[in-house]
């Protein structure tokens, strides 16, 4: 039986568990708490990060992460990104040899500006044939309700994507395979961002006609930030870029559609912080993002606008007027 690991028992690894176990994976919970532990064991449930939903009983769960790693021929990791290196290392040493490292996280390293892979290989030493991503528009709280959606598993063996695809496809999640892992994890850490942008959007109360024009030209610039990598650019118009980015652009579920909701509707970033309280990788990557883009000499207005609103006290009102009145272009993406 295909064993796995989840290190972080939170809002998505806690529905991936259940994604798993339903594929007929035997899987392993590993948090950092007790208290979530024990319920997970002892309930089947993780109401601070999933209210309401029933785990399968077949999910186990623990604290001890070298109990969790034996034998685990995935380690999926599901841990805010800016945390995942100081995490990674304490963990290292326990990976078995032949065990493949999955990254759930949809982020960019601050500083580094590097992609989860990239930390992943760099703390481990693991090579890309055993490294990993799923991603796609997979909201956590309609995925543990067992709603219907597709993703992506990405790996640049393309076998080992298909055992990973296995790994997890059951009734109501259907996984594509794909080797643009850069393509796949960018689509990701960028729809966070513009996912930000739309959500202040809403709160300004501007419409669809803005909405729609902000996925559009949000995905223009992630596709035209992945060229530059080396992505494939059609990667951006699958499950990995334009799905996840219209997910969290329309979702009230989306933590960074909330969060950008709220800064749109006139609350400091502190307030916007107190009120969503999880996750909310957009606001820290944006900076990356910016970065990354400004090494490359990329430009991507959108991300300049969130991180002037979200880092640098700028009003939306005062970077709409700003983005707006950008010189005039060709639609082409280059
Ligand atoms: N929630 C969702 O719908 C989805 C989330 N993701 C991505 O999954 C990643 C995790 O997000 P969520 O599960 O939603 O977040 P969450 O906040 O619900 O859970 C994060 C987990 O990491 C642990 N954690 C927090 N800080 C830590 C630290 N410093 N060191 C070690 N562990 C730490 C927490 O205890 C918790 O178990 C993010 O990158 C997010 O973008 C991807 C797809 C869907
Ligand atoms: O990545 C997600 C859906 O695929 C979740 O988005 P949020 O982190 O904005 O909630």
């Amino acid at each position: 039986m295909t064993r796995a690991a989840i290190f972080g028992a939170g809002n998505w690894g806690t529905a991936f568990s259940l994604v798993l176990a339903d594929a007929g994976t035997e899987t392993v919970l590993c948090g950092r708490r007790a208290s979530v532990v024990d319920r997970i064991e002892q309930e089947h449930q993780n109401p601070e990060y999933l209210p309401g939903i029933l785990l399968p009983e077949s999910v186990h769960a623990t604290t001890d992460p070298g109990a969790a790693l034996e034998g685990a021929d995935f380690l999926v990791l599901t841990v805010p990104a800016q945390s995942l290196r100081e995490s990674l290392i304490r963990w290292a040493p326990l990976i078995p040899a032949q065990t493949v490292l999955v990254s759930l996280i949809k982020g960019i390293e601050l500083g580094t500006c590097m992609r989860m892979s990239q930390v992943i290989g760099e703390v481990t030493g693991v090579g890309p044939d055993r490294v990993a991503v799923v991603s796609g528009p997979n909201l956590a709280q309609e995925i543990a309700e067992r709603h219907p959606a597709a993703s992506v598993v990405a790996c640049a063996d393309q076998a080992v994507a298909e055992r990973l695809q296995k790994a997890c496809h059951s009734t109501y999640f259907r996984p594509y395979t794909n080797t643009d892992v850069i393509g796949c994890e960018l689509g990701g850490a960028v729809k966070n961002v513009i996912g930000l942008a739309a959500g202040i959007a809403d709160g300004m109360g501007l419409g669809d006609n803005t909405k729609a024009s902000l996925i559009t030209r949000g995905l223009a610039e992630t596709a035209r930030l992945g060229v530059a990598l080396g992505a494939d650019p059609y990667t951006f118009a699958g499950l990995a870029g334009l799905g996840d980015l219209v997910a969290t652009c329309a979702s009230p579920l989306s933590r960074n559609h909330r969060f950008g909701r709220l800064l749109g509707s006139g609350h400091t970033v502190a307030e916007a912080q107190q009120e969503v309280r999880q996750t909310t990788e957009g606001v820290k990557s944006c900076a990356s993002v910016l970065e990354l883009a400004r090494r490359h000499g990329v430009e991507m207005p959108l991300v300049e606008t969130v991180v002037a609103v979200v880092h640098e006290g700028r009003s939306p009102r005062e970077m709409l007027a700003a983005l707006m009145a950008r010189s005039a272009k060709s639609e082409s993406l280059y």
